[in-house]
């Protein structure tokens, strides 16, 4: 699999107003698991809206690598025949997941769960990434790992001849964390808890239920999720059409709010009450955000996203609500800098640990284009009410969320926003400067500096 390189800059210019209604690729949450699920379902899955992004498309070759038979006809239709829980193959080659942390974790969990070796590598960004997270929990269910220092890629796991069936308290707010250990727990004679103190999306929850499984869901003494899944079930092929990805929507939906006389919808967006975060603290910011066409979906809640440009003002982001938005950090900051008052976000540790340290790839970016900032540990606040933003170059430092941010915020801007690389757009979001550009948005190669 080709890495993202480093070098495709691009600037993003005032654009005329934004208006249109377009569709985002699918969900990639949904996407993942849903070929990961599919190659440990006997019978053939068959998925719709796949999204094909360059971190999915990684987890695709990764089945295939594992046994699994998955292909795309025609009209987009992925077909996925998978060899049964506990069936997965020994690789004969290493596992490349590129810039993809969710494939790789939740691959990790579901090797870890079969008696074979496999090899997983990445790019320059995904190495530098904690994988001890995840590696933890799978060795306490008996998989064996060689890692570099620190628990980081590459690295090589041998699940063991029977899984042990472990109850883990996930230490950070991560669904990847979660589903790693729901995953290895699938292939286990047991039942696998998992206790979560604060809920994360529940995707992998959702659908191993649709596919089947015994796993049920309950509210600890103190509220936590305590999520119980019964091992070696016997998945039922599954026919998967997947939503439209918020996280995606989102650059579209912040770009209609911030660029003059806008009216933007993004149809078909999921809006999963864990993933809807960004919406609700831009409705608390003033955003005429409106939602159309409700409707449930393979038991997810859907519609379009409508917005036209608003004023914002700053708000008080509250950190519990971190991670229903934890992708929309870097789109919601720029919001922030287009607002009137000060926006104040904090819980954001797990930033630091993304495709790149997103708290600082944000402050710099934003600083760079004239808005002042206060970075804290965990925290950051936007100070609204710049007069003229723009003028600046941002790294991107291999992450494809703070490339999208940026451009969205030279549509607004006084001067042109600059992103060092866009490369890496293509990890999650393939069609952003074809959709954006339909809408009415300018781009262009950087003037040179001389
Ligand atoms: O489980 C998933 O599909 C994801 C979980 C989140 O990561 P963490 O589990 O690290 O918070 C998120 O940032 C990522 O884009 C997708
Ligand atoms: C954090 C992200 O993805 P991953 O962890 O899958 O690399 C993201 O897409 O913003």
């Amino acid at each position: 699999m080709a890495h993202a390189s480093a070098g495709t800059p691009l600037s993003a210019l005032a654009s005329g107003p934004l208006t249109g209604r377009i569709r985002v690729p699918g969900d990639k949450s949904i996407s993942h698991r849903s070929l990961m699920f599919g190659a440990v379902t006997v019978g053939e899955t068959r998925i719709e809206g796949l999204l094909e992004a360059e971190d999915v498309l990684g987890t695709a070759a990764a089945m295939r690598a594992l046994g699994a038979t998955v292909t795309r006809d025609g009209e987009g239709l992925w077909r996925v025949s998978g060899l049964g829980v506990g069936g997965l193959l020994e690789p004969e080659s290493v596992l490349d997941f590129g810039n993809a942390g969710t494939g790789s974790r939740l691959t990790m969990g579901l090797v870890g769960g079969h008696a074979v070796a496999a090899t997983f590598v990445g790019d320059a960004s995904l190495s530098r990434r904690p994988m001890g997270r995840v590696l933890d929990p799978l060795r306490r269910m008996g998989v064996e790992v060689i890692a570099r220092k620190g628990d980081r890629l590459p690295l090589t796991l041998r699940g063991p001849d029977t899984v042990i069936p472990i109850e883990y308290r996930v230490p950070v707010p991560s669904a990847q964390v979660k589903s790693a250990v729901l995953l290895c727990g699938l292939n286990s004679p047991g039942v696998t808890t998992v206790i979560e103190p604060v809920a994360t999306r529940d995707h992998t929850e959702r659908m191993l239920v649709g596919f089947g499984a015994a796993l049920e869901v309950t509210a600890g003494p103190a509220g936590e999720r305590v999520i119980r899944l019964q091992g070696r079930p016997s998945l039922k092929p599954q026919a998967i059409t997947v939503p439209g990805d918020p996280s995606s929507a989102a650059f579209a939906i912040v770009a209609g709010l911030i660029v003059p006389g806008s009216d933007v919808t993004v149809e078909n967006v999921l809006l999963n009450p864990l993933r809807t975060g960004l919406f609700t603290t831009l409705l608390e910011m003033g955003a005429d955000l409106t939602i159309e066409n409700e409707r449930v979906t393979g038991g997810e809640r859907i519609g379009d996203v409508h917005v036209r440009s608003s004023r914002l003002k700053g708000v008080a982001v509250p950190p519990e609500r971190a991670p229903s938005m934890i992708d929309e950090y870097p789109i919601l900051s720029v919001a922030a800098a287009f607002a009137e008052g000060d926006t104040f976000m904090d819980g954001l540790e797990e930033l630091r640990v993304k495709e790149s340290d997103r708290l600082s790839a944000v402050a710099h970016g934003l600083a760079a284009n004239g808005v002042p900032v206060e970075e804290g540990e965990t925290s950051l606040k936007v100070i609204g009410g710049t007069r003229r933003i723009g003028g600046g170059t941002v790294p991107t430092h291999l992450d494809h969320r703070i490339a999208m941010s940026f451009l969205v915020m030279g549509l607004a801007g006084q001067a042109p926003v600059t992103v060092d690389d866009t490369a890496t757009i293509a990890t999650s979001f393939p069609s952003f400067l074809g959709l954006m550009t339909g809408l009415g948005a300018r781009f262009e190669a950087p003037q040179s500096a001389d």
